[in-house]
């Protein structure tokens, strides 16, 4: 694969050299993983989990199906000049871990200074969505919103901010509830002027440090 395919069709295309299996074979895969776990998937509770999982499934893995690119393909240039920041803070972000697939819940903000076109606000939101309903890391659950902001919108820049708390550090592993991960992607005008930069971080309320260096 070339190097220069865009973050956002990165999935589609893998997607594309691997074969779906059918839901029965789903389910089946689900009924493994109870016994596994060491219980009965023919006793009553257990009978129906195969089919939830795979609906749930289905949910939490949406974004897979989602053009982020064509999110942001309406945009509006009657702004009469508007020229300063624009932020959306505090979306409620939930996404799945790809190495345990279990929940990473946190919030994101993102930034973004217009030239000369502005795009729907709750657009940068579904950007943030669709990738969340991937398997993720942070890192690159940041880097991909910013990036399609940017190469879609080219705006004069792109700031992204996430912080979120992994459940498998919380809930397995090393247990350390109440533990953060903060991850930023900072382009255009965010990475080369401070001022810019600190004047987002005031805006979302950041938490220390996030975003510097
Ligand atoms: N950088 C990064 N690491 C993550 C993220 N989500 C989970 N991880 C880490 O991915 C690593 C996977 O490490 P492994 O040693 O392969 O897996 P493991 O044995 O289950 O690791 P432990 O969680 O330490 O028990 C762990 O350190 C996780 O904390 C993420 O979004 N970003
Ligand atoms: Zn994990």
């Amino acid at each position: 694969m070339n190097i220069h395919t865009p973050a956002h069709s990165l999935a589609a295309a893998q997607r594309e050299a691997l074969t779906r299996p059918t839901r029965e074979e789903a389910e089946a895969a689900v009924r493994t993983l109870l016994l596994w776990a060491g219980d009965d998937p023919t006793r009553e509770g257990l009978v129906d989990t195969p089919a939830r999982v795979a609906r749930a499934y289905e949910e939490f893995f949406a974004g897979y199906e989602t053009d982020p690119v064509e999110l942001l393909a309406r945009s509006f240039e009657e702004t009469d000049g508007y020229d300063e920041m624009v932020v959306l803070r505090d979306i409620r972000l939930e996404t799945h871990c790809e190495h345990h697939m279990v929940p990473i819940i946190g919030r994101a903000h993102i930034g973004y200074i217009p030239d000369g076109r502005v795009v729907g606000i709750s657009k940068l939101a579904r950007v943030l969505e669709t990738y969340a309903k991937r398997l993720q890391i942070q890192e690159k659950l940041t880097a991909q919103v910013a990036n399609t902001i940017e190469q879609v919108l080219k705006p004069k820049g792109v700031a992204v901010v996430i912080e979120a708390q992994h459940q498998c550090m919380t809930t397995r592993g090393i247990h350390k509830p109440g533990v953060s991960m903060v991850t930023s992607r900072m382009l255009g005008a965010f990475r080369d002027d401070a001022s810019t930069r600190r004047e987002f971080m005031a805006m979302i309320g950041a938490p220390r440090g996030a975003g510097e260096g």
